[in-house]
Order: structure tokens, then C-alpha cells, then sequence
């Protein structure tokens, strides 16, 4: 059973399949203080929040048992990323369910800065029937800047036109194309602060961004420009705003996000120009339903082994390349575990090579699958998908991958080498159709065995007789033997011996087969 913590209001709706979900107790305590979390989280698998909670490094540390947590959101500022990442948790979110809403917000709040809404409406209600104070002025044949034209701006841009504006973006992966494609005129910030009357921001807030509009750039900016932050507090320099507010080179803005939230003594707020709401842009109940049902199924598959999409801290993987993959995981993570169980020394160089239907995608998801597979040996439990290749990274261990037409008649053909102090090994796998995952070849050896179970890795001279004695002496101690294959070099040279075992066999017993003569050596391997 996997214990799922809520620690932020989420749609009940969005979150109705953990909650119908057979293995999955969820436990929901909204508002629990940083203490009390810290306190908790060790008893959970996963960890769902909105903006609120702090995932900070302590919490990730405390969460001796957490493998993932989960945003119902975008932004996942509120976590730390690196401490996940060094943990093995993955961190998924829900880039998609909040975007028309937070595009509609943001042109709600441009218009509201354009007509003056809040302020009137504030003035009417207070009794006082005021025509003059509130002009405004037209989108229609105004320009608007978009600096980050991802998921957000996009939708943004889209409306803007609909409204007779013209837009200037400036994205680094904005290509000339997609430019056209939208109708928009591919800017650089600079042409954005001379030519914008409004100028709206939806970029993450990064190194790069923080305070990429500052005084320098509002002393570029035409006189009576309109600005706009549904984005993140900080990527605007409220400073620079509020004294380009105070002489008029701004005319208005509308903010949603505070460099600090909730803002304190906050002097943008108040001032008769700026509007204001407290990071609205995704509180409808579309999106929180969007991104609530997005996490929950995303974390659910996580917590079950099943491939997912979303993970910031691993790539994301497309769904057609996915599709592809998905079937070598667990191949891939065998043949490393195998390896790792019959190697000895300290592990310097992990090469895997793809051939066959593999060289044509993405391998980069496998690669972590056989990382984890050959280091979860010794680091056990520690080691997931998420931090593999940071753990082989901090130990030094050099990691290649290449392609290669070389496939021994195999369809597919995933071959794992293994380099330490002391050896060189190599194990081979292929997924045959209709009969799943086969280890085909061990060093040398060519050989067919399905990896699962308990098996026995016998090296041997191949003589008369080996083969009898080593089964009579599993037989006579009430080990089974399910399946054998047997390879070697040359008649009577090198030889091995695979055996599939029903239960695991004893130190004991293994001793007494490596000390038969023609054995030189035995090794149990689990997969
Ligand atoms: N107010 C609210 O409630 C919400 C706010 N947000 C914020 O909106 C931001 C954008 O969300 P999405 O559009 O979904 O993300 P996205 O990832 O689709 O788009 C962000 C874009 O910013 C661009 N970018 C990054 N660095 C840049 C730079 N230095 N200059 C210009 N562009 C740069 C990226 O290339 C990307 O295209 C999020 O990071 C989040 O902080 C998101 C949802 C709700
Ligand atoms: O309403 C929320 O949870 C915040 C949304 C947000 O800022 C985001 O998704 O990045």
C-alpha cells in the first residue's frame, strides 16, 4: 500500500482516482506547518502540493521512504530540485492543465490595466459615480511584448491578435518559422522595451531572467507603457517598476506575482495605477482539476513501476519514442544487474551498445534503466531511474553509448560491458518476439536464458561428467532445476553452465560445487 500526503488544497474531482485507487492510501493535511511536515513525511511514498508547501532539502531528507513528489502546477520553485534529484525522487508536474487559464488571466489583467476596471469599479462601489479619472486606452493596433513565448505566451499571443494587436516575442528557442506561423514578429528584448505599449512576461523565473526587465530597461521604453506579470514575482524588478511608476514612464501595471508572497509592505500595492490579485492566474476550476487529475495520475504511475511523462528532473520523453522503449526497461535494467552480480572490483566503465531496432531512437531512458540495474547492486535501494547517472557521475565511473549495425541476427540487441579494476565482462539481451527478454550471449559464450529468478553462473572445463555431478549434488539437496543451458569455447575447453534454480541455494552448497575439479567458479546472480 502507498501512502500519497496532500499538503495543499487540490480538487477533490482532480484528485477522485487516488482516492478510488486500491493501492494507494492518501492522507490529507492542508496547512501543516514546516515542522509537523518534516515530522511526518517519512511515513509516505509521495508528496502532493500546489504553491504553498516548501519541499525543501531537510523535507526530502526527512522522506526516507518518498519517491516522488508532485506539483499540481507548473512552477516547482517551491521545491528543491537538486536535493530531489540527489535523492532519487522524481519531482513531476502538470505543465499543461493551467495554461488557457493563466493566458486568460493575464489578458484579463491587460485589459484591466487598459480600462482602469479595478479602479472604477473600487470608486463606484464606494459611492462615487466617476467619469473622468478612468480613460483608458484601445488594444486595437497597439503593440504588444511577450517575452517567453512557451505554453503561456502562446495562448497569449493568440488573443492579443484576435484583438488587432501587434506582437513582438522574444523566446531563445522562438525560431523564424514558428514566428510566422503564429503571426507573431520575432523580437529581441531590447526591440520588445522600444517599441511595446504593453509588455507582459511568462517566462520561469531562472538566473536569466530575474529582473530581465530593471531600470535600464524601462529607460528604453516609450512613454506610457503598460506592464504585466502573471508570470513569477522577480522577473520584473519591483523596485525599478514602482520608481518608473513614479515618473510616468509606466503608465500601468497589473501584477499577479510578488517577488515576495504574499507581499509584505509592498509599496507597488496601493499605488492608484497597479492592479493586483494574489497569483490567480491558475485558480479556476478547470485548471485545478486539469492539473490535480494530470499529478495524480502521473504519480500514480510512478509509485507502480509504469512509465510517466512529466518528470523535471528527468527528460521528458515523447510518447512515440516511449512507445518504443518501454519493453528494453526492464531488460535493460537486468542485464545490469547481472553484470553487476558477476563482476568483481570496483566498477570504472559501464559501455552499452544498441543495435538492431534500437539504433534508430532515443536511448538516452535505457541507458538509466541499465545504470540503475548495475548500481542498485551495491547502493540497493538508493539508486533509481532519477539519480543513476549522478551516482556514477560522483563515482567517477565513465558511462558510454553507442550504436552499431552489428546485431548477430537479433532484431533488437542491447549489449552491456562492464570495466573494473579487476575485468572486462560482457552480457548480451534481445526481446524475442513472442517470448520476451533473453540473455544471448555472456562474454564469449553464446547462450539463451530468460532473465529471471535464481540462476547458478557456472564457469567450467568442459568434460564428461560436470554437467551429472553438479545436478545431482542441487538434486540431492532439494534444489530444483528448472532450466540449463550450457556454452563454451572449443570441445573440452572453456565452458559454462546457466542454471534456473526454484529457490535460492545455500553459501554451502555453492562451495561444494566450486570445489568439484572441473568447476573454477560458481556465482548465484537474482534477478
Ligand atoms: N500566475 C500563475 O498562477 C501561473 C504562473 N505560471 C508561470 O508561468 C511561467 C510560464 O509557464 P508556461 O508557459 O507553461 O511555461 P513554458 O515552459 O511553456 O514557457 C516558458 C518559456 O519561457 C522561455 N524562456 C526561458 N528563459 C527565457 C529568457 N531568458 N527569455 C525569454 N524567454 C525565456 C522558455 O524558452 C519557454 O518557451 C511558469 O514558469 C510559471 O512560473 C504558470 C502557471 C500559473
Ligand atoms: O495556483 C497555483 O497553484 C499556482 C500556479 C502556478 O503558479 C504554476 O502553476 O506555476
Amino acid at each position: 500500500m502507498y501512502k500519497i500526503l496532500i499538503t495543499d488544497p487540490l480538487s477533490e474531482h482532480g484528485i477522485q482516482q487516488l482516492l478510488d485507487a486500491p493501492d494507494v492510501e492518501v492522507v490529507r493535511q492542508p496547512n501543516l506547518s514546516p515542522t509537523d511536515l518534516l515530522s511526518v513525511i517519512g511515513d509516505y511514498d509521495a508528496l502532493l502540493v500546489r504553491s504553498q508547501t516548501q519541499v525543501t532539502a531537510e523535507v526530502l531528507a526527512a522522506g526516507k521512504k518518498l519517491k516522488v513528489v508532485g506539483r499540481a502546477g507548473v512552477g516547482v520553485d517551491n521545491i528543491d530540485i537538486n536535493a530531489a534529484t540527489e535523492a532519487g525522487v522524481v519531482v513531476i508536474n502538470a505543465p499543461d492543465g493551467n495554461t488557457v487559464s493563466t493566458a486568460e488571466h493575464s489578458f484579463a489583467m491587460l485589459m484591466a490595466v487598459a480600462r482602469n476596471i479595478p479602479q472604477a469599479h473600487k470608486k463606484l462601489t464606494e459611492g462615487t459615480w466617476d467619469r473622468k479619472s478612468f480613460q483608458g486606452v484601445e488594444l486595437n493596433n497597439k503593440v504588444l511584448g511577450i517575452i517567453g513565448l512557451g505554453r503561456i505566451g502562446t495562448e497569449v499571443a493568440k488573443r492579443a491578435k484576435a484583438f488587432g494587436m501587434t506582437v513582438l516575442a522574444y523566446d531563445p528557442f522562438l525560431t523564424e518559422e514558428r514566428a510566422q506561423k503564429l503571426g507573431v514578429t520575432h523580437a529581441t528584448v531590447d526591440d520588445i522595451c522600444r517599441q511595446a505599449d504593453f509588455i507582459t512576461v511568462h517566462t520561469p523565473l531562472t538566473k536569466e531572467t530575474r529582473h530581465i526587465i530593471s531600470s535600464r530597461e524601462f529607460a528604453k521604453m516609450k512613454d506610457g507603457v503598460r506592464i504585466i506579470n502573471c508570470a513569477r514575482g522577480g522577473i520584473i524588478d519591483e523596485k525599478a517598476l514602482y520608481e518608473a511608476i513614479l515618473t510616468g514612464k509606466v503608465a500601468g501595471a497589473a501584477l499577479d506575482v510578488f517577488e515576495v508572497e504574499p507581499p509584505v509592505d509592498n509599496p507597488l500595492i496601493g499605488l492608484p495605477q497597479v492592479v493586483v490579485t494574489p497569483h490567480l492566474g491558475a485558480s479556476t476550476v478547470e485548471a485545478q482539476e486539469n492539473v490535480a487529475v494530470d499529478v495524480s495520475g502521473e504519480i500514480l504511475k510512478v509509485l507502480r513501476g509504469e512509465p510517466f511523462k512529466n518528470a523535471v528532473n528527468l527528460p521528458s520523453i515523447p510518447a512515440h519514442v516511449m512507445e518504443r522503449l518501454q519493453p528494453y526497461f526492464t531488460l535493460g535494467e537486468k542485464l545490469g544487474h547481472f553484470l553487476a552480480q558477476v563482476t568483481v572490483g570496483s566498477i570504472q566503465e559501464i559501455a552499452i551498445t544498441y543495435s538492431g531496432e534500437l539504433t534508430d531512437v532515443d536511448t538516452a531512458p535505457l541507458t538509466r534503466t541499465v545504470l540503475k540495474g548495475v548500481l542498485s547492486f551495491r547502493l540497493g535501494e538508493e539508486v533509481n531511474y532519477v539519480n543513476a547517472p549522478l551516482l556514477a557521475k560522483v563515482r567517477d565511473i565513465t558511462v558510454t553509448e553507442k550504436k552499431s549495425a552489428h546485431n548477430r541476427g537479433f532484431t533488437n540487441l542491447l549489449t552491456v560491458t562492464l570495466k573494473t579494476t579487476q575485468q572486462t565482462r560482457t552480457v548480451a539481451g534481445t526481446r524475442l518476439n513472442g517470448y520476451g527478454a533473453r540473455i544471448v550471449k555472456i562474454d564469449d559464450f553464446a547462450i539463451d536464458v530468460a532473465p529471471e529468478g535464481y540462476l547458478l553462473y557456472i564457469h567450467h572445463n568442459d568434460r564428461p561428467g560436470v554437467i551429472g555431478r553438479v545436478g545431482s549434488i542441487l538434486g540431492s539437496n532439494d534444489v530444483n532445476i528448472a532450466t540449463m543451458q550450457v556454452g563454451r569455447r572449443d570441445m573440452g575447453g572453456d565452458a559454462i553452465m546457466m542454471l534456473s534454480v526454484d529457490k535460492p541455494v545455500s553459501a554451502e552448497l555453492l562451495d561444494t560445487m566450486g570445489e568439484l575439479p572441473e568447476v573454477k567458479s560458481v556465482t548465484q546472480i537474482e534477478l
